[in-house]
């Protein structure tokens, strides 16, 4: 007999790119990624059925948002397609088309097949799924259903919400995967705690990222959501296209391989990136928007027909990344009572802003674009405000700072950015607010949660 399922639940943290945009994407170069302490999580349990009444049924809810509940039917293919999971239709109040959530219907089609590869004779029971994210994720003023809630109504629906750039997709389909392995699966054969544990879920969920992302990134950001900050170094893209598409005869034998196999050739170093004591980051929001997938074709294109000027950037952009990661893990060690400054750090990043401006004008993509130029040079005269840059793939939509870890800096730059005005600019977008998202660096990653968090938030089944 096997061990009846009890409710699971999982969280996962934010991202943030501080250094190594672009280069990232390369295997050559590695990409320097805080976690941030905003989560998402998953919550998975039995799904309450009438008694004597046996369905296939996971129902999936995102409870904060207006009319995100997405229901499954799933059923396994022949010739090792694994399990198919098809969309079923709720009331008539939208089309399944327009209500369609990618990063769910992906992350439950890759969990439940690798579940099945493993336990390919027992019935896969019916299940609901809750799903609730930090306020950070969104701008969306949301509203309290209990004084000491953690999760909040946002009243708008998902397609309506604005996202803050921390990463949502990756960190909902890293804990909705690590919760629905947990939930269905003894310790024996997955285990979140372990370190293989830990290694199945980080290949598994960058192939279902991946597979709904149309393989666009580098993956930093499910790296991020589990394992925290690290420098990481992504796998090899060709790892993915030898995958036959999902349903497809062979795909639940192929995924099982590529994900317990040991092809993946991606490198996460947590020791080497640290936070020294007395430092935080700061996240900014600023009111104007970004393409990214429409920046990196533009950037790599450049870099493609200029590949010596763009070998020299990338090049002295890495070596000024590494130096930031070195100086930052170097003052982590340091001994405080010795008084040392932060000149080297400031250094170290108003140089990369320099590459990183170079890699902009070069390529005529506006990565660090002067009004950023501007609103950084300004943080950076800040009391207490060590320095900033653009994080990820840049553009107008957010700067990251590097700040002492006071409340005084904190409560002081809240003020001069509220007060902050762009100078006009002849061309080009005007950057309107600029606000301080609710977040700092985090460590750690996956994690597993106590159910108490989620007392204002009953399951819909
Ligand atoms: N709380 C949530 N519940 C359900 N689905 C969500 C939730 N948050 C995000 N998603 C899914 O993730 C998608 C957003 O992913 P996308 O990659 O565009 O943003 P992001 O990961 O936040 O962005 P970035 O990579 O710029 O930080 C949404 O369209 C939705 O499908
Ligand atoms: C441009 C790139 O290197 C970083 C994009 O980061 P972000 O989504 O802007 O946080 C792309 C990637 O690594 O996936």
């Amino acid at each position: 007999m096997s061990e009846p399922l009890t409710r699971t639940a999982v969280s996962c943290p934010a991202k943030v790119l501080v250094a190594g945009g672009y280069l990232v994407l390369d295997r050559a170069y590695t990409g320097l990624v805080f976690g941030l302490d905003a989560r998402i999580h998953t919550v998975v349990e039995p799904l309450k059925t009438t008694a004597g009444v046996s369905i296939s049924e996971i129902v999936v809810t995102s409870p904060q948002f207006h009319g995100a509940i997405w229901e499954y039917g799933y059923r396994s293919q022949e010739g090792d397609g694994g399990i198919a999971v098809t969309q079923l239709s709720v009331g008539h109040e939208q089309s399944i088309s327009a209500s369609k959530n990618p990063f769910i219907e992906t992350a439950l089609t890759f969990a439940l097949t690798y579940i099945w590869t493993l336990q390919p004779n027992q019935r896969i029971a019916s299940c609901s799924i809750r799903i609730l994210a930090d306020q950070a994720y969104y701008s969306n003023p949301g509203t309290r259903r209990a004084a000491d809630s953690r999760f909040l109504d946002f009243n708008v629906s998902l397609k309506h919400a604005h996202k803050t750039g921390l990463g949502s997709s990756a960190a909902l389909v890293t804990s909705f995967t690590a919760a629905v392995l947990s939930f269905y699966l003894p310790k024996s054969l997955f285990d979140l705690q372990s370190d293989k544990g830990q290694t199945i879920l980080h290949n598994l969920s960058q192939a279902s990222h991946s597979h709904a992302q149309g393989k666009v990134g580098s993956g930093f950001d499910i790296a991020s959501a589990v394992f925290g900050s690290c420098l990481y170094k992504r796998f090899s893209p060709s790892l993915l296209n030898a995958l036959p598409p999902p349903s497809s005869p062979g795909f639940a034998d192929q995924l099982r391989s590529l994900i317990e196999g040991d092809a993946w050739d991606t490198e996460i170093r947590k020791a080497a990136i640290k936070m020294p004591q007395g430092l935080r980051l700061v996240m900014c929001d600023v009111d104007c928007g970004s393409e990214t997938p429409s920046m990196v074709k533009k950037v790599l294109a450049w870099r493609q027909e200029n590949k010596e000027e763009a070998e020299r950037i990338w090049n002295e952009l890495q070596r000024g990344n590494e130096a930031l990661a070195a100086e930052l893990t170097r003052l982590a060690g340091a001994d405080l009572t010795a008084g040392e400054g932060n000149d080297k750090l400031r250094a170290i990043i108003q140089k990369n802003r320099g590459l990183i401006r170079q890699m902009g004008e070069a390529s005529g993509v506006p990565i660090e674009p002067p009004q950023q130029t501007q609103l950084l040079d300004y943080c950076s005269t800040l009391d207490g405000v060590i320095g900033g840059v653009v994080p990820g793939a840049g553009g107008y939509d957010a700067v990251v700072l590097l700040v002492q870890d006071k409340e005084e800096v904190i409560a002081s730059l809240r003020k001069s950015l509220a007060s902050y005005r762009a100078e006009d600019s002849e061309e080009g977008l005007k950057i309107g607010k600029v606000g301080i998202i609710g977040v700092r660096e985090e460590m750690v990653g996956v994690r597993k949660e106590e159910l108490s968090l989620y007392k204002e938030w009953p399951t819909t089944s």
